[in-house]
């Protein structure tokens, strides 16, 4: 998929837990090709969410692409786990503590078939994902400090990074995708996309309406 091509990603996060089978498939045939999962350690991030299990429950569900944010210290020691539980892609962030190093970690993923991203957390500069530009699919800029549903989209604290990640990726030959992740909604996620983004992460503005084929149809007519 080039990175021309506009998706909205419901996070599961937003989802109700206590019918979680239903849940994604609510989302799947509201239109979702993509499904965002958010797996928080308590450590890196001040929330704890779900681990591999979850993600293999879900897969088990559905055969939409399974996105997988690690929200969490020492992304290549669980690598394998989430790996092993049917994640399509996988985020890991660059402030992140790792055994080995982000750059063998991005180099792990891909030797197992997989698609890898990285995350810059809102405070984090573009210039701390050069190293690894050239070896990634997919850019997160969060536009909200991880960790929680519902927080306000920080634009002028995102958006200028994100045009940075859009102009660098057109002036160097790279490919790939940009992805935001908090308070995205249908007033939003047109700066997002002016500014660069093509995948957008929408837990709230996805989940939280009664009609999601509704929510979705909305949210894509709103960057199309
Ligand atoms: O990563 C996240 C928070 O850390 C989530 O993806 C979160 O679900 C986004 O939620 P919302 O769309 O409600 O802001």
């Amino acid at each position: 998929m080039h990175h021309s091509t506009n998706l909205i990603l419901p996070s599961l996060l937003a989802a109700d837990w206590s019918k979680i089978d239903l849940e994604v498939r609510r989302a799947s045939a509201a239109g979702a090709q993509w499904l965002h999962l958010d797996v928080m350690d308590g450590n890196f991030v001040d929330n704890i969410s779900f681990g591999p299990q979850m993600v293999q429950t879900v897969r088990k569900c559905t055969d939409m692409y399974l996105d997988v944010h690690l929200m969490i210290h020492r992304p290549d020691h669980y690598l394998e786990r989430f790996i092993k539980a049917g994640a399509q892609n996988i985020t890991i962030h660059v402030e992140a503590n790792y055994d080995t190093s982000v750059a063998e970690t991005l180099k792990r993923i891909r030797a197992a078939g997989l698609h890898c991203g990285l995350a810059l957390h809102p405070s984090t500069p573009f210039e701390a994902a050069l190293p690894f530009v050239r070896d990634i699919d997919l850019l997160l800029v969060m536009t909200v400090v991880p960790g929680f549903g519902g927080q306000p989209f920080m634009e002028k604290e995102t958006m200028p990074k994100l045009a940075a990640a859009r102009d660098y990726r057109a002036a160097h030959g790279l490919n790939y995708h940009l992805e935001v992740d908090g308070g995205i909604y249908t007033s939003t996620a047109p700066i997002a996309k002016k500014n660069g983004a093509n995948l957008f992460v929408c837990g709230t503005s996805s989940f939280g309406p009664p009609d999601m084929e509704q929510s979705m149809r909305e949210l894509a007519a709103s960057v199309a």
